[in-house]
């Protein structure tokens, strides 16, 4: 039995950098970009330092302490989205990819600056292994980023909501290490196992409504580009058609 996963982990980093390899097309000299948060995320900066000591020049603002940590070591420029509130592209793994490219967003706890930054880009494209491809959103929980004060109001508002909209399912407040999981921004992440998750509008909209909700992973209408790495090569899909193209 010893073993027996890596060959799939294996297989799966190497789709993720062939997804990031792709997305690298899409980047122009002088672009001001914004990097995702992620093991997919991370072998696009990667890939992307090794373009900018090859003389590629670039801005970049990360969506975590994290991409900045990494970025920095890699040789990027680094700007604040105050520096640059206005970005050509933003690069950034999920954790689903569903159908017209919505996605959920935020198993990595970095949803809040990832979907400001996607917010503020002209052009998001996704990077993923197939894997993250769903018919339908939600079998990877919801992640939703709260505000610590009235923390278990919050997730009962949230259960409320589901309920009202038919979904069922637990609501759990994210730990690490034996510990509640604190955001870049100081906040508590919940995860809801709804399961399917026939409207995500509906629910985006439902979710935005409840006070304590700071955002929530679903990032609808944002993507312009999904780039998917499977054992078949590498798929793009775009929003308009969500065609290979
Ligand atoms: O949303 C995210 C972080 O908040 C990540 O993009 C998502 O969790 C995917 O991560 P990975 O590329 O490691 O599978």
């Amino acid at each position: 039995m010893t073993g027996e996963g890596e060959p799939m982990a294996a297989n799966s980093e190497a789709l993720k950098r062939a997804a990031a390899a792709r997305a690298l097309e899409e980047v122009k000299p002088g672009m001001r970009l914004g990097l995702g948060t992620g093991s997919t995320a991370n072998a696009f900066v990667e890939l992307l330092g090794e373009r900018v000591r090859g003389g590629l020049d670039v801005r970049c603002v990360p969506t975590s302490e994290a991409t900045a940590a990494l970025a920095g070591q890699v040789g990027l420029t680094l700007a604040t989205l105050d520096d640059m509130p206005e970005l050509d592209l933003t690069v950034d793994g999920a954790d689903e990819i569903g159908p017209d490219l919505a996605l959920i967003k935020g198993g990595g706890g970095a949803l809040l600056r990832e979907k400001i930054v996607a917010a503020a880009s002209g052009a998001m494209v996704v990077i993923a292994d197939a894997a993250k491809l769903v018919g339908t959103l939600g079998r990877f929980p919801l992640p939703i980023e709260i505000v610590p004060f009235g923390a278990e109001a919050t997730r009962r508002a949230v259960l409320r909501l589901a309920e009202a909209q038919g979904l069922k399912g637990e609501v759990r407040l994210r730990t690490r290490d034996g510990h509640v999981f604190v955001t870049d921004g100081g906040h508590f992440i919940l995860d809801a196992g709804f399961g399917a998750i026939p409207d995500p509008a509906a629910l985006a909209c439902g979710l935005a409504g409840i006070a304590g909700v700071v955002e929530h992973g679903l990032f609808i209408g944002l993507a312009t580009k999904a780039i998917v790495a499977g054992d078949g090569g590498v798929q793009v899909l775009t929003r308009s058609a969500n065609t290979e193209s």
